[in-house]
């Protein structure tokens, strides 16, 4: 029954891998008292692109491949993964990370913009291996239960978070496409047997591409296949650039070019070809020799203007001031440094940014740092009508108030790379006009799109077992909190029609007697949950894997202040376990805080969440009994950070990440000693309890005396272990307390 239990816990990157500093060694330290071993995984970005090139690299520089073996250790009962955020890279992240790496002498080879032979070819392709999101979708093999613990959600009620106002003559609107989008063009099929299928492009001028030879499908798997029409969406972003300007609104758009890392930058490429159109027209053979991509944005033609003569550089930047004269303002991502939302494509992802936005009363910031009404521009209409309904709900009933609102917890469909945001490999640009075809074994087309030269055309699939799973994981929840349950699904699109009878269906195999159970299209949905969110009722989303990642960043920051508070546990299919730290990233400003001021802001309740439920699985998983004991007093001690107030502040002289920590293991200990359960753990916490709280105030003193002046941590993708180790854990009190748990 029982084995060596075991942890693995995530080394990912910027804010959250610079806590793990501090908070691991807490982990440490208190799981070796039960014989739970802690193992750690490098999939940070660094480490991704070091196992990239093991032959190119030193002996002492080589690392192994741990995503790949948590990849097949997700797909066992044994796993139980805590994985936190990690950074899902743009082109310009990518790109900024190898070159850190050969600065710190990893002979890496340059990423190739422009493969010229089959070596070159072979470092592209091992480097996008490594783009966008490349993580995530590899140890989700199973759905998601995201949720609001009812301490976080007590807390949230007792000291709401700042909510900006809302007024009913806000002119904040989304804009969004309505025809030539995936939405409107969305085919499906449901596939009788399992085979294979071939996507091929047949051009008008009769030639033929496979554009991917083998696709393997599952019996009762649910294909798609929809294309964005590249003219459709320029005209549509013209008129919006010229609507924006006339309303006197700021232009901004929200994509998710990390995770939907084929499709996106693209799109982001044709508005930033628009919005600056007569400046790059006019540059054009220039812009063309230094390699200036749109779709890295326009931070790129910055950042490549330098191999230009002195005078055409300044003559490209004049014209690109003067285009942003006779165009509507940008929302700014920093104002200060002058960089817009055009910049990169990667500073503004949807999932974060329209709520932050919702929460800043529809506004965002504009080039003189003042909040001002937007238009959000979100091209595709699939899942934009839930912010237009949200805004609308505000600007009808004003902003939120956390301290009476009710909660939206959400089951996502997930596993194995379900919908588009497992369309990666399936998703193409295409290279002239033509028809595309997805072909099976016998022959036989199941989708077919007329397309355009530039057009992206992408295909979807959503197996049924991982369907089946989130049916039973949406009642169970639903069971589990009384809770209504409203599945989010549009039966005008082809896609949501299959599901919505798989779920009607497996519905069935399940005991819903009593339950609230509904199926509704995402602006209805939306609607329906607000209107009882305002009441202080909660109601489940049952979502596919997009609105997942939407809304659990929508209402957490709604209802929380930020997602990093949620609860987010992923039942694997398999059996195990995989629990991510809250739903949010890795907020890359919270690291330029910490090296400017030596202060860390990021909260990791979402790690002490995450934590708490991983160690009530080794408790069932291998029968431990203090496992058990750890879960229920982290438990107790995540509510008493609460209570009292420890979790980070903003500013420097105030408690940081590393104090949190502090507090964390003081209540941890305290409550371990406090309990009956298990008299060997009771022993040995009653004296770090004692030690801890009677050094508190030396041990306050020394953590936040750091603070205030600059930190070297050696590297922003890959710093050094020893500098951040140092600056993580500046109490030598604490350390040394901390030391004694090991020495037994
Ligand atoms: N699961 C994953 O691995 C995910 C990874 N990402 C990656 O993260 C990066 C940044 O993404 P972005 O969309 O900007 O989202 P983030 O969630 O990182 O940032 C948005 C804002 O959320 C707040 N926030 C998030 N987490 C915390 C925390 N633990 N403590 C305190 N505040 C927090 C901060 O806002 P404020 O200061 O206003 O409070 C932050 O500026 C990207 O590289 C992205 O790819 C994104 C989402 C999920
Ligand atoms: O993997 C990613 O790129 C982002 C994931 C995300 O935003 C989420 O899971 O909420
Ligand atoms: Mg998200």
């Amino acid at each position: 029954m029982s084995s060596t239990p075991k942890i693995i816990y995530t080394l990912t990157d910027e804010a959250p891998f610079l806590a793990t500093q501090s908070l691991l060694p807490i982990i440490n330290a208190f799981t070796g008292t039960a014989g739970i071993a802690v193992e750690t995984r490098d999939i940070s970005l660094a480490g991704r692109i070091i196992a990239l090139f093991p032959e190119a690299l030193k002996d002492n520089q080589r690392i192994a491949d741990d995503l790949s073996e948590l990849g097949q250790l997700a797909n066992t009962p044994e796993a139980n993964i805590i994985k936190l955020p990690n950074i899902s890279a743009s082109m310009p992240q990518l790109k900024a990370a190898i070159k850190e790496l050969q600065q710190q002498g990893y002979a890496l080879p340059d990423y190739p913009d422009e493969p010229k032979d089959a070596h070159e070819k072979d470092v592209r392709t091992r480097y996008d291996k490594v783009k966008g999101s490349a993580v995530n979708p590899v140890l989700r093999e199973g759905n998601s239960d995201r949720r609001a613990p009812p301490s976080v959600k007590n807390y949230a009620r007792e000291h709401p978070h700042r909510m900006g106002a809302w007024s009913a003559d806000s002119k904040t609107r989304v804009a969004h496409m309505d025809h030539g989008d995936f939405y409107g063009t969305e085919k499906s099929a449901l596939i009788e047997r399992a085979g294979n299928v071939s996507i091929e492009w047949f051009g008008k001028d009769g030639s033929h591409a496979v554009l991917k030879a083998k696709t393997a499908l599952l019996e009762g798997e649910i294909i798609d296949g929809a294309v964005m029409s590249k003219r459709a969406l320029a005209a549509f972003i013209d008129a919006q650039v010229a609507d924006a300007k006339a309303k006197g609104v700021l232009f901004s758009l929200h994509l998710k070019a990390t995770m939907m890392k084929v499709s996106d930058p693209i799109m982001f490429g044709v508005a930033v070809s628009e919005f600056y159109r007569d400046a790059l027209a006019k540059h054009a053979d220039a812009l063309k020799q230094i390699g200036f991509n749109p779709n890295n944005g326009i931070g790129d033609l910055y950042a490549r203007l330098g191999s230009l003569p002195q005078d055409q550089q300044a003559q490209i930047k004049a014209d690109l001031q003067a285009e942003y004269a006779q165009r509507p303002a940008l929302a700014m991502v920093n104002s200060d440094k002058g960089i817009t939302n055009l910049h990169v494509p990667s500073d503004v992802i949807i999932d974060a940014s329209m709520p932050a936005m919702i929460r800043d009363s529809g506004k965002m910031w504009n080039a003189e740092g003042k909040l001002q009404d937007i238009v959000a521009v979100i091209p595709d209409r699939s899942y934009a009508g839930v912010y237009q309904a949200t805004i609308e709900d505000c600007k009808a009933h004003g902003a939120f108030d956390p301290a009476t609102m009710g909660s939206v917890p959400n089951v996502g469909l997930m596993a194995q790379k379900a919908e588009e945001y497992g369309s990666h490999d399936k998703t193409f640009q295409m290279a002239g006009d033509g028809t595309v075809k997805v072909i099976d074994d016998a022959g036989k087309v199941l989708l077919q799109h007329e397309v355009e030269a530039g057009d992206i055309w992408r295909m979807c699939q959503a197996k049924d077992a991982p369907i089946q799973d989130w049916v039973k994981l949406a009642v169970s929840r639903a069971r589990l909190s009384s809770t209504p349950a409203v599945f989010w699904l549009d039966p005008k699109r082809a896609h949501d029609a299959q599901v919505i009878k798989k779920v009607e269906r497996y519905l069935k195999d399940h005991d819903t007697s009593g339950l609230d159970i509904r199926i509704m299209d995402p602006v209805a949905a939306t609607k329906f949950s607000l209107e009882r969110i305002r009441k202080g009722q909660d109601t489940i989303s049952v979502t596919g894997n997009v609105l997942r990642d939407y809304l659990t960043d929508l209402f957490p920051i709604m209802e929380l202040g930020t997602s990093a508070k949620m609860l987010s546990i992923v039942p694997l299919m398999a059996g195990g376990g995989l629990f991510e730290t809250g739903a949010g990233g890795s907020a890359p400003k919270h690291v330029q805080q910490f090296v400017e001021e030596n202060y860390l802001r990021w909260d990791s309740l979402g790690e002490f969440l995450a934590l708490q439920a991983s160690l009530e699985f080794v408790g069932e998983q291998t029968g431990n009994a203090q496992a058990k004991v750890l879960a229920r007093a982290l438990d107790q001690a995540n509510g008493k950070v609460l209570d009292n107030n420890r979790s980070p502040a903003r500013k420097v002289g105030e408690l940081d990440n590393r104090g949190s920590h502090f507090y964390l293991a003081l209540y941890w200990a305290q409550a371990l000693a406090a309990q009956d359960d298990d008299a060997a753990l009771k022993a040995t916490f009653a004296p770090l309890a004692k030690a801890l709280a009677d050094n508190e105030a030396a041990i306050l003193a020394e953590l936040n005396g750091a603070q205030g002046k600059p930190v070297d941590i050696g590297g922003y993708y890959h710093p050094d272990m020893d500098k951040v180790g140092r600056a993580m854990r500046p109490s030598a009190t604490f350390n040394a307390a901390l030391a004694t748990l090991s020495k037994g």
